[in-house]
């Protein structure tokens, strides 16, 4: 996901790549591989000049974020915002692991984020300030659309558009195998596939009709469509993808639920 993110803010040109320093625990090689594909610096963790920060992203398993928080705790400054991509962290653990009134910020991105496509999402903690939430959404636009939520809505959000892309990569292959199994050559099926995904998703964003209406449009009366939809219908399509967004959506709230906030002493 930070490779992701980085590659879309370098293309955007909307950051210099020079002011993004990438680091991770120990894997040199990767870091190596990062500074040479986008111009970007990158630095040890034991490296890094805390001083010459102003946004940490952090993008790291969510399992790790207590020993990063602890880890990275003492060498903060006050002015200094962490950001957060990591699903089913709140913004109010991260708070308990910092120190008093730490700029927090949780976010959202997809993967789409690689070719500037993301949707992504901001949520606020309780000291950010509005210029750094501002600073942070721009960042956020600089590799797709961003939308600033209440993050008791980050949870449906990360099941729609955070784990969305598989969903559609998902239905991807599907379709690319029915194509194959009648006779269509792989590569031609696949760009059939993603050309119709990507024209059905540039008419919901581009015109002013609802999904609703645009099916109603495709669909003659007892042609094609109709008898593709009866078999959609007849194998659960619609609740199938239902069921995918609301699965996600309780893994989200199962994972913050299982970290617990930390009372530590403030500075
Ligand atoms: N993959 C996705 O589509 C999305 C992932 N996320 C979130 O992004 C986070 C990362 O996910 P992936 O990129 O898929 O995982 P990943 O395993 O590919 O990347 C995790 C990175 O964190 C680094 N890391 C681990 N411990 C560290 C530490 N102590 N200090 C510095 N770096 C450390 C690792 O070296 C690795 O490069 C997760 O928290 C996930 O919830 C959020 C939105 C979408
Ligand atoms: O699967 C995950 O947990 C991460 C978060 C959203 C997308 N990938």
């Amino acid at each position: 996901m930070a490779e992701a993110m980085i590659s879309g803010m370098v293309q955007s040109n909307q950051v210099t790549p020079s002011q993004i320093i990438v680091s991770n625990r120990s894997n040199t090689n990767r870091l190596n591989e990062l500074k040479y594909k986008y111009g970007i610096q990158a630095k040890k963790r034991e490296d890094l000049d805390f001083a010459t920060i102003d946004l940490f992203i952090l993008a790291m398993k969510p399992k790790d974020i207590d020993s990063v928080l602890e880890s990275i705790r003492p060498h903060l400054y006050p002015h200094q915002t962490i950001i957060s991509v990591l699903a089913g962290i709140t913004t109010s653990h991260m708070e308990s692991h910092l120190p008093d009134k730490q700029q927090v910020i949780r976010v959202m991105p997809n993967t789409s984020s690689m070719i500037g496509e993301s949707a992504t999402a901001i949520a606020p903690g309780t000291h950010a300030p509005k210029d750094r939430v501002y600073l942070t959404k721009a960042l956020m636009e600089s590799f797709g659309e961003a939308y600033i939520i209440d993050e008791d809505q980050m949870d449906i959000f990360t099941g729609i558009a955070g784990s969305g892309p598989a969903y559609f990569y998902n239905l991807m292959e599907h379709i690319e195998q029915a194509g194959i199994e009648a006779g269509l050559e792989g590569e031609l099926a696949r760009s059939i596939g993603a050309q119709t995904i990507l024209g059905a998703a540039k008419m919901i964003q581009e015109r002013s009709e609802s999904p609703t209406e645009l099916r109603e449009n495709v669909t003659s009366p007892n042609g094609t469509t109709a008898a593709g939809l009866e078999e959609l219908d007849h194998h659960g399509g619609g609740e199938a993808i239902a069921a995918a967004v609301k699965g996600a959506t309780s893994r989200s709230k199962e994972m913050s639920k299982q970290m617990k906030p930390t009372l530590v002493a403030t500075k």
